[in-house]
């Protein structure tokens, strides 16, 4: 199809069997499996029935034989695997349920909440499946992560309902979460290790580098198509590009959207970052994709360390502070106190909008913590409400770049998001929605992100002034957001832009 960007097959590459489980030792772990099946059943049936508690040693060994269990339920499964062939073969396009089902499998999380600390636990036994160094890693191609994903909004009416406006557009937010797990899924694609079903990595979300509208709106009412692989690999991170396409009354799809994230490998508990398979370029255009990796990683880096909140502002920066602070100062008083708006202005202070969401375990992800895609969604949908209430018209998204995810957020947390424009010029509205939340067990409060949405209005908008030294700084951070939409980050588009 000629939107596919990267030409190749779809399907992962062929199971090899791995150094630590062989077929030669499936009748040892068979007999440890009956032993421990029996074992674990034994001690479980016995406090389930009422039975006074069994002693230190017992339950030690009830510990045990848990594990073995565990252990060996694994290898079963992996058993299972290899006479059926991959779990992750990914041969046709998946439909947008399957991901998060995908997921599950490979992270081997259950569905139940009340299950969720057993199975991390279980989790942690995976450890060891995890390499000391990324070199005894084989690498691996872009093609090997590549997915195609299917929402199917043309033809199914409750899909249709989740992801419907009430102008009859599609809920970006609701685009934001797909993306999220998409990107996650590729990942563990490009990380596939044959030799066991569940990963032993936790792979999270650490930064949505730039997602660029091509289009403003879509309709709910046709398909999208999503595309993502693999497009450059650190030691424990991996950037991930990401393609919307919308399918037109000429049954082809069109561009809608260019994403790229950036994901980091943890352990099988998710503490401490993992190794992840190197990546070979396999043609030019891929490993000018993969030299484009280099250079945002070096972007990103340098964009951080020259921080306002690190370093002081350039002196052109600071000059247009002084302007904007000279232009709102009363010209009736010799006063730095008195400061009157000029006209078709609107104090930064007074665009303010705040939410508080409680965590509910619902939105967890297969970690666990608060699912990062969730996180997005109200923030995405409180930036909107802040710059439709700002610019007085329905505004739409153009970009969403920057948002770091700091710290993790736990199940049960208070979500406090607080949203402002920062920054406007002609129709165009900048806003930063600051995310904190609120530990009811630590009573600590702590950032866990900082979200940049550019969002563009149907006319021209005031123009926004800081009060205070900070709110300016708020105000040049915004405008830098601001530039660096005009400097694009992805290659050039390699597919027509609709007419
Ligand atoms: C459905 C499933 C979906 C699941 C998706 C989610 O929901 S995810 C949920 C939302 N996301 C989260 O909760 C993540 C919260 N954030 C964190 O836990 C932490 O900040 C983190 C683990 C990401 C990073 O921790 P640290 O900064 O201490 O890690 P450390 O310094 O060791 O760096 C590890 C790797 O991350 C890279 N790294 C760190 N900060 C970065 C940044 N701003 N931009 C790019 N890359 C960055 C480093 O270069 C390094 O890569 P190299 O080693 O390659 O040099």
């Amino acid at each position: 199809m000629s939107w596919n960007p990267i030409p190749g097959p779809l399907v992962a590459s062929p199971r090899r069997w791995g150094p630590r489980f062989s077929p030669a030792r499936l009748p040892v772990f068979g007999g440890g499996l009956t032993l421990t099946l029996f074992c674990y059943r034994f001690f479980s049936t016995w406090e389930d029935l009422g039975c006074p508690p069994v002693g230190r040693q017992w339950s030690a060994m009830k510990r045990a034989a848990m594990r073995l269990w565990t252990l060996n339920k694994g290898l079963l499964t992996h058993g299972r695997g290899l006479s059926q062939g991959s779990q992750y073969k990914i041969s046709e396009p998946l439909h947008i349920h399957q991901v998060q089902d995908k997921l599950r499998e490979i992270v081997g999380i259950s569905t139940v909440w009340r299950d969720h600390v057993q199975v991390m636990e279980e989790r942690k036994l995976l450890h060891s499946f995890l390499p000391k160094s990324q070199k005894v890693l084989p690498p691996r191609k872009i093609r090997d992560s590549y997915i195609e994903v299917l929402l199917p909004l043309g033809t199914d009416p409750e899909l249709r309902d989740k992801y419907v406006t009430v102008q009859n557009t599609v809920r970006f937010g609701r685009i934001l979460e797909d993306l999220d797990s998409l990107g996650v899924l590729v990942c563990y694609m490009h990380n596939h290790n044959h030799s066991t079903n569940m990963s032993p990595l936790s792979i999270v979300t650490v930064l949505v580098d730039k997602i660029d509208m091509c289009k403003h709106s879509l309709s709910p009412e046709q398909d999208i198509k999503f595309t993502g692989h693999v497009s450059w690999v650190g030691n424990t991170t991996m950037e991930v590009k990401m393609k919307m396409f919308q399918l037109h009354d000429d049954e082809k799809y069109w561009p809608v959207l260019d994403a790229t994230f950036v994901m980091v490998a943890q352990d099988s508990e998710n503490k401490r970052p993992a190794f992840v398979n190197p990546l070979i370029p396999e043609n030019k255009e891929e490993e000018e994709l993969f030299t484009q990796g280099e250079l945002s990683k070096s972007r990103r880096i340098a964009f951080s360390t020259s921080s306002l909140l690190k370093v002081a502002p350039s002196s052109e920066e600071r000059n247009i502070i002084h302007e904007l602070f000279l232009s709102t100062l009363d010209p009736k008083t010799i006063s730095f106190q008195s400061r009157i708006l000029p006209p078709k202005a609107v104090w930064m202070e007074d665009t303010k909008l705040k939410s508080l969401d409680i965590c509910h375990p619902q939105e967890r992800n297969v970690f666990n913590w608060i699912f990062g895609g969730f996180l997005m969604r109200k923030a995405y949908e409180l930036a909107w409400a802040t710059a439709c209430s700002f610019g007085g018209s329905r505004p739409y998204v153009v970009t969403v770049d920057d948002i770091m995810f700091q710290k993790p957020v736990e199940v049960g947390s208070l979500l406090f998001l607080s949203s402002q424009v920062c920054f406007t010029q002609g129709n165009y509205i900048q806003v930063r929605v600051h995310s904190e939340v609120f530990s009811l067990d630590s009573r600590e409060h702590m950032t866990t992100n900082v979200f940049h949405f550019t969002f563009m209005s149907e006319k021209e908008v005031p123009l926004i002034f800081p009060k205070t030294y900070g709110e300016s700084m708020l105000y040049l951070d915004g405008q830098r957001h601001f530039k660096s939409m005009s400097t694009p980050v992805t290659l050039k588009k390699d597919y027509p832009v609709e007419p």
